[in-house]
C-alpha cells in the first residue's frame, strides 16, 4: 500500500497549490482528481474559461464602439462562435496542462479517480487504498439549484453549461445578479443577446459597497442589460428549444412570465462534499453544509483537514490558494496564516469591480468613525485616452488614525489596482502613506493615489 505524508482530495486552486507547497516543503504528496484534467472548477469550467469569453467579447465591444473614434476604420469583426469556444478551450488546456507539468516537476503523484476516506489515515481511489499521515479535503463547490428549476445544461444552464452553449442565444434570462450572473450576462449581452437579469434583492452584487452597486447597475443598464429587481423566480418550464421563467414580484406578489432561449441559473454555489464518506467518519459540518474546521484547517477528526470552497468563507480561488499554502506550512511544521480581513474580491466585467476590506455599511453598523476619499476615473488622463473613464476609486480610512480600512473600485483594471491597497492594508498603512507614494504618470493607479489624497488635504485632479 503506497504511503504518503499528505494526500489532497481535489486539484482546484486550493488543492493543487497546497500539493505544490507540501512537495516544496519536503512532504511526499499525492493529489486525487476525478476529472480528466487538473485545476478543478476554476481552470476547467469557472474563472479561466469565463475570462477568455470576457476578453473576446470585450474586444468585440471595443471594435464596435471605440475603434472608429480612435481612428481605426474598417469593418467590425463578427462573431465566429465555434472559434471563440475553441479559443476558450485552448486557454483551459494551456492552464490545466501547466498544472500537470508542475505536478511532475514537484514529484506529486496524481491519483486519478474520485477519492473517499474509508477511515482516518486512508484514502480510497477506485479499488486502491492509499495511506497518509494527513488528508486534506479540497473538494470545492457546486452550483446551487432552485426548487422548480431543472438544469439540463442546454436550455437551462449553470455557469458550466453557459460556457458551452451551441450558439449565442437571442434571449438570455439570468437568475441572480451576483458575480456569475453579471460576468456571463455581460459576455452574452456584448455578443448580441438580449439579456434580462432577475434578482431577488433590490440591489445587485450582494455584499458590495452601495455606491458601487448603483454605479455598476447603471453602467450595465447602459450596456443593454435589463434588470427585474425584487423578484423571486418560482419555476422554469423548458422545452428542447425554449424556456419560460415564472417569477413573483416581492412588492405586490404579482406573477409574471418571461421567455428565453437560454436560462442561466446563477443563484450561488454550495460546498461539494459528496462521495467523500464524511458521514461515516463523523466529520462535522456547519449548518450551511460546510466542513467545520478550526484555525489550523483541522476538522474534528484528527489528521483530516479541509480548505477552500468546502469550508466557511468567500468562495474564491485565491482564498483557497492562501489556505492551501498556509496549511502546507503547518503540515510541514512551520507557521501558516491567512489574513481573512484582506481578501480582495473582483468582478471581471467591463468596467471591472473590485473591493477589499470593509464597506461603508459595515463600518456604520460597527459604529466606527471613518473618512472617505473618492476619485472619479473622469479625472484620470489615461482612462480618458482609453475610453475607460467610467467609475471611481473609494478608499475608507479610520477617522482618527488614517489607517486604511477598505477600498472599493469600479473602473478600468480595478482587479489589478486593488492589490496596491491589499499590500498597503497588509502593512497597516495609512491613506497618507499611499498618498505620499509617487505614482507613475499616466497610469490608472494615479486614481488610487488621488483617492488616498482625498482622504487628507484633497485630490488634485478632482
Ligand atoms: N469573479 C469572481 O470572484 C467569481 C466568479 C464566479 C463565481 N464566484 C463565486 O462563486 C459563488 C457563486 O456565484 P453566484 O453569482 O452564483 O452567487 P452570488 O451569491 O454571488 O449571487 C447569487 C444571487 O442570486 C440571487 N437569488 C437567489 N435566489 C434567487 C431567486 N429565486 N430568484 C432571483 N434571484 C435569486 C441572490 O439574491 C444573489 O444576488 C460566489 O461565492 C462567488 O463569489 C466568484
Amino acid at each position: 500500500m503506497a504511503k504518503y505524508d499528505v494526500i489532497i482530495i481535489g486539484s482546484g486552486p486550493g488543492g493543487y497549490v497546497c500539493a505544490i507547497r507540501c512537495a516544496q516543503l519536503g512532504l511526499k504528496t499525492a493529489c486525487v482528481e476525478g476529472r480528466e484534467t487538473l485545476g478543478g472548477t476554476c481552470l476547467n469550467v469557472g474563472c479561466i474559461p469565463s475570462k477568455a469569453l470576457l476578453h473576446s467579447s470585450h474586444m468585440l465591444h471595443e471594435a464596435e464602439h471605440n475603434f472608429a473614434a480612435m481612428g481605426l476604420k474598417g469593418k467590425s469583426p463578427s462573431v465566429d462562435w465555434k472559434q471563440m469556444l475553441a479559443y476558450k478551450d485552448n486557454t483551459i488546456a494551456q492552464n490545466t496542462k501547466g498544472i500537470e507539468f508542475l505536478f511532475k516537476k514537484n514529484k506529486i503523484d496524481w491519483l486519478k479517480g474520485w477519492g473517499s476516506i474509508p477511515e482516518p489515515g486512508k484514502v480510497k481511489v477506485g479499488d486502491e487504498i492509499y495511506e497518509a499521515n494527513h488528508i486534506v479535503i479540497a473538494s470545492g463547490s457546486d452550483s446551487s439549484t432552485l426548487p422548480g428549476v431543472e438544469i439540463d445544461e442546454k436550455i437551462v444552464v449553470t455557469s458550466t453549461g453557459a460556457l458551452e452553449l451551441g450558439k449565442v442565444p437571442k434571449k438570455l434570462v439570468v437568475i441572480g445578479a451576483g458575480v456569475i450572473g453579471l460576468e456571463l450576462g455581460s459576455v452574452y449581452s456584448r455578443l448580441g443577446a438580449e439579456v434580462t437579469v432577475i434578482e431577488y434583492l433590490d440591489t445587485i452584487t450582494p455584499g458590495m459597497d452601495g455606491e458601487v452597486q448603483k454605479t455598476f447597475q447603471r453602467l450595465l443598464r447602459r450596456q443593454g442589460l435589463t434588470f427585474v429587481m425584487g423578484a423571486a423566480v418560482q419555476k422554469v418550464d423548458a422545452t428542447k428549444t425554449k424556456a419560460k421563467v415564472t417569477y413573483q414580484l416581492r412588492k405586490d406578489d404579482s406573477d409574471h412570465q418571461i421567455e428565453a432561449d437560454t436560462v442561466l441559473v446563477a443563484t450561488g454555489r454550495k460546498p461539494f462534499t459528496d462521495r467523500l464518506g464524511l458521514d461515516a467518519l463523523g466529520v462535522k459540518l456547519t449548518d450551511r453544509g460546510e466542513i467545520a474546521v478550526d484555525a489550523r484547517w483541522q476538522t474534528n477528526v484528527e489528521g483530516i483537514h479541509a480548505i477552500g470552497d468546502c469550508i466557511t468563507g468567500p468562495m474564491l480561488a485565491h482564498k483557497a490558494e492562501d489556505e492551501g499554502m498556509a496549511l502546507a506550512a503547518i503540515l510541514a511544521g512551520k507557521h501558516g496564516h491567512v489574513n481573512y480581513g484582506v481578501i480582495p474580491s473582483v468582478i471581471y466585467t467591463h468596467p471591472e469591480v473590485a473591493m477589499v476590506g470593509q464597506t461603508e455599511q459595515q463600518l456604520k453598523e460597527e459604529g466606527r468613525a471613518y473618512k472617505t476619499g473618492k476619485f472619479p476615473f473622469m479625472g484620470n488622463g489615461r482612462a480618458k485616452a482609453n475610453f475607460a473613464a467610467d467609475g471611481f476609486v473609494k478608499i475608507l480610512a479610520d477617522k482618527k488614525t488614517d489607517r486604511i480600512l477598505g477600498a472599493h473600485i469600479i473602473g478600468p483594471s480595478a482587479g489589478e489596482l486593488i492589490h496596491e491597497i491589499c499590500v498597503a492594508m497588509e502593512f497597516g498603512a495609512s491613506a497618507e502613506d499611499l498618498a505620499l507614494t509617487c505614482h507613475a504618470h499616466p497610469t490608472y493607479s494615479e486614481a488610487v493615489r488621488e483617492a488616498a489624497l482625498a482622504c487628507g488635504d484633497g485630490a488634485i485632479h478632482a
